[in-house]
C-alpha cells in the first residue's frame, strides 16, 4: 500500500476515474462498474475496481482541493503505475450560458494555488492543459451519446467561498467556464510523472444566478459524466 492507499500491487486499473467525493466512488461502484471490489478504505477514500464493457477500470475518491488531489494522484501513478486520470467532479458556472446539469470538459485550468508558483519558484505561470488524445476521445464519446459537451477553460480555486466575486467576473470574459478545485493539480502532476490527465465536470450551481443543486443529486445526479468518463478510460 501507499501512504494514503489501501491498495495491493495489481489491484488498482491503468485508468483511474477521480471523483473528489468519496460517495461518488461507491455510487459509480455500485451503479455503472461489473464486479466492482473497494480496495481501499484509508481516511473514508473509497477506491473500487471493476470492469466497465469488459475493460478494467478504477475510481478513486480524492477529496476536496489541489492538496487532497495532489497527494492521490501521485501515488496513483508513481506507487500503483496508473497512466491515465480523468477527473469527474462538479463545478460552479461562470458562462452566462451554461446551466445547472450541464457537462463540460477543461482544456485547461487556471488557478489561484500556490502550489505551481512554489514549483516554478514564482518565476513562470505554468499552464496545466489536458491531454490532447484524451480530451479528444471524451468529445467524441459525447457526440456519441448526444451530450453537449462543452469544451474551454476553467479555473481551479483554493477557496470554496470566495472574497472576490469580481475576480470571477473578469475570469468569465476571458471564456473561463467554470469554477473548480482540483484540476489544475491533477493536471500538473500527470504532466510532471507522465500520465494523461483530463477534467470533466457537471455544473452544480451558477455562481452569479446563485443557483445550487443539493446535496444528493451532487453525489448521485451526474450519470453523462460519469458514462462519458469512462468510455473516455477504456477507449
Ligand atoms: O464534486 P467534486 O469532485 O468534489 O468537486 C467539487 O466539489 C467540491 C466542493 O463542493 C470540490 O472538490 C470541487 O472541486
Ligand atoms: O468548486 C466548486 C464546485 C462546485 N460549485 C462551486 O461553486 N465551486
Amino acid at each position: 500500500m501507499s501512504v494514503h492507499i489501501g491498495a495491493a500491487p495489481g489491484e488498482i486499473a491503468e485508468r483511474v476515474l477521480l471523483p473528489g467525493d468519496p460517495m461518488r466512488a461507491k455510487w459509480i461502484a455500485e451503479n455503472f462498474l461489473d464486479d466492482a471490489r473497494c480496495y481501499t478504505e484509508v481516511r473514508g477514500m473509497l477506491g473500487f475496481t471493476g470492469t466497465w464493457q469488459g475493460r478494467r477500470v478504477s475510481v478513486q475518491g480524492s477529496g476536496m482541493g489541489m492538496p487532497s488531489a495532489s497527494i492521490y494522484t501521485h501515488e496513483l501513478i508513481n506507487e500503483y503505475g496508473v497512466t491515465s486520470v480523468i477527473r469527474i467532479g462538479s463545478c460552479g458556472a461562470l458562462a452566462a450560458d451554461l446551466n445547472l446539469g450541464d457537462v463540460l470538459a477543461a482544456i485547461g485550468s487556471a488557478t489561484d494555488s500556490n502550489m505551481n508558483r512554489a514549483r516554478f519558484d514564482g518565476l513562470i505561470d505554468y499552464a496545466p492543459v489536458a491531454d490532447f488524445g484524451l480530451l479528444r476521445t471524451a468529445v467524441d464519446v459525447a457526440e456519441r451519446r448526444g451530450v453537449a459537451m462543452r469544451v474551454g477553460p476553467i479555473l481551479a480555486a483554493d477557496a470554496f467561498y470566495t472574497d472576490r466575486p469580481d475576480l470571477y467576473d473578469a475570469l468569465a470574459q476571458y471564456g473561463v467556464l467554470a469554477v473548480e478545485m482540483e484540476s489544475a493539480a491533477i493536471y500538473t502532476t500527470a504532466a510532471r510523472y507522465g500520465a494523461r490527465a483530463l477534467t470533466i465536470l457537471t455544473v452544480s450551481d451558477h455562481i452569479k444566478r446563485e443557483e445550487r443543486m443539493d446535496s444528493a443529486r451532487r453525489e448521485k445526479g451526474f450519470g453523462d459524466m460519469v458514462r462519458i468518463g469512462l468510455d473516455t478510460a477504456i477507449a
